[in-house]
């Protein structure tokens, strides 16, 4: 299905590492740009609108707290939440690139916000980023956008404005293949709907993508925002990325999952792409997001 021509796409660079320990990732949307990924997007109605930078790199090593880096992670999040809202309107496609996926929550907010609450997720990744404090083995914010978003987290009251909550029903994960002990118990303990990488391969990705659709948003009425997780692909095809997990989604089982998401129409309205590092690796990892982008946008 090709691309729906009558749309602005926005881009919006999120340049941001506080969420994890290695720095890097806040450099991708500059890369991105400089090699000019809108020329693989066969429309002319692409814009980069801007790139949030975070205020300093300060990661808090040792953990000093239950989040680190909350006080920073907060006052970014809300620039950006702000800021999503502030550049949206309905004829809009929001990409945003990061960044680290603790600006997973700030997205997912804003186009709750967008929409009344009348969203989907699909969040790719091979992670749950379902930890809360008590969970997390590390502290770092970036494996716990979805508790937050789902409300479970508490959290300082600067990180604490009018975000509504994602009701758990509305969120799909796909390629998850690391989950840490306890972040897993509470995963099942709140029925989150997750396809681990076994499940897949039971089940196929397109019986997979299917049922996770049909799940999100049972009457086909949705705005459709998929997260995605670069990490969820196999390491094979993105090295460059800061936690990763072998045996995970090739660029046919994205492809598939596009595919259908791309069926929404107009719905699919949003998507994030994070955790793309090119310090760690460039020329794999960007061939790879170059695919990414054509197989999303064609
Ligand atoms: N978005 C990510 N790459 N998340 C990785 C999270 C890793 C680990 N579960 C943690 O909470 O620290």
């Amino acid at each position: 299905m090709s691309w729906r021509t009558n749309d602005n796409i926005k881009i919006l660079g999120s340049a941001v590492s506080i969420g994890q320990p290695r720095q890097g990732v806040e450099k991708t949307p500059s890369v991105l740009q400089a090699e000019k990924i809108e020329n693989l997007i066969p429309i002319g109605r692409v814009t980069w609108v801007e790139t949030i930078d975070q205020h300093a790199y300060t990661y808090e090593n040792p953990r000093a707290g239950p989040i680190r880096n909350v006080q920073d992670i907060a006052k970014y999040n809300k620039i950006l939440y702000d800021k999503i809202l502030s550049h949206l309107s309905t004829e809009d496609f929001l990409l945003t690139i990061g960044g680290d996926h603790s600006i997973g929550s700030a997205t997912v907010s804003a186009m709750l916000k967008a929409t009344d609450g009348n969203l989907g997720v699909i969040w790719i990744d091979a992670h749950g980023d379902c930890n809360t404090p008590e969970t997390s083995p590390s502290g770092n914010y970036h494996g716990m956008p979805v508790a937050h978003l789902l409300g479970l987290l508490q959290c300082p009251i600067e990180f604490q404005w009018d975000q509504p909550i994602l009701p758990v029903t509305s969120i799909a994960m796909i390629g998850i293949r690391d989950l840490d002990p306890e972040e897993k118990v509470l995963m099942d303990k709140i029925g989150i709907r997750y396809y681990t990488m076994e499940i897949i391969h039971e089940m196929g990705i397109e019986t997979v993508i299917t049922e996770a659709l049909k799940y999100i948003d049972p009457n086909g009425t949705k705005k459709i925002h998929v997260s995605f997780d670069v990490d969820g692909l196999d390491p094979e095809l993105v090295p460059g990325t800061g936690t990763i997990a072998p045996n995970g989604l090739t660029l046919h089982d994205y492809a598939v999952i596009a595919q259908k998401v791309k069926l929404t129409g107009d719905r699919f309205a949003s998507m994030d792409l994070v955790e793309i590092n090119f310090d760690i690796e460039k020329n794999v990892t960007l061939d790879s997001v170059k695919e990414i982008i054509r197989i999303t946008f064609q």
